[in-house]
């Protein structure tokens, strides 16, 4: 499977085959293409030559699409506020969940921010706020994970709850992370460097 960006070849030759229920760290050196690679199997980047299959399920037509985007919980790397007003507990809503989405959100330390609109978080409150919502995405029905350096704006006692919250669910996780306490916490390592993928553990 090959990805790119206009001419550019960002991820190449991936031939990846994750087993249901997996944990997979996805580590490597910057602008390797973990991002791409993640945002093509979530589906939002189209430029892909090959096949991904989620649940031996491709992404064509929008029926898939819409599945895929159910079956995928996902954790943006530099979650935005958005352009709208939306306030932290419509965030969570959005997840399928929302009472599965508070209770994660009160143990990640945010729960008394739900009714506060998402541009007046910090970015480690936002980051948090992301994760409750992945937490009532599974809840909702998704079966995959994919997060992408979901730990990076958090304090180091946020790191170690939000990995062990990750890492804890009942899913597939494909997550890109620059912390080996969470790649350690993960039973398979890649590494991705300059598009290519290698087996670390
Ligand atoms: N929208 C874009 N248009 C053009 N090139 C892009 C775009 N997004 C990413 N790239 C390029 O694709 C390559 C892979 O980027 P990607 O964001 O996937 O890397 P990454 O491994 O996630 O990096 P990091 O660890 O820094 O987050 C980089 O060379 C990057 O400059």
């Amino acid at each position: 499977m090959v990805c790119r960006h206009g001419r550019l070849e960002a991820v190449g030759g991936v031939d990846l085959d994750v087993a249901a229920g997996q944990k997979v760290a996805l580590t490597g050196t910057n602008g390797s293409g973990k991002t791409t690679l993640l945002r093509a199997v979530l589906g939002l980047h189209r430029q892909v030559d090959g096949e991904i299959l989620v649940g031996g399920r491709g992404c064509r037509r929008a029926a898939e699409w819409a599945w895929r985007r159910r079956a995928c919980a996902w954790i943006p790397q530099r979650p935005a506020p958005g352009r709208f007003p939306l306030l932290a507990g419509e965030l969570l809503s959005s997840g399928g969940d929302l009472p599965e989405a508070v209770r994660a959100a009160r143990r990640l330390g945010v729960g008394s921010l739900v009714d506060r609109p998402l541009s007046s978080l910090s970015g480690g409150q936002l980051q948090r706020m992301h994760l409750a919502r992945a937490v009532g995405c599974v809840a909702a029905g998704a079966g995959v994970v994919l997060a992408d350096e979901p730990t990076a704006a958090l304090d180091f006692a946020g790191q170690e709850e939000a990995a062990e919250v990750l890492t804890g669910l009942p899913v597939t996780l494909l997550v890109v992370t620059h912390d080996r306490a969470m790649a350690a916490r993960c039973g398979r390592v890649l590494e991705m460097a300059a598009g290519r993928l290698r087996e670390v553990s």
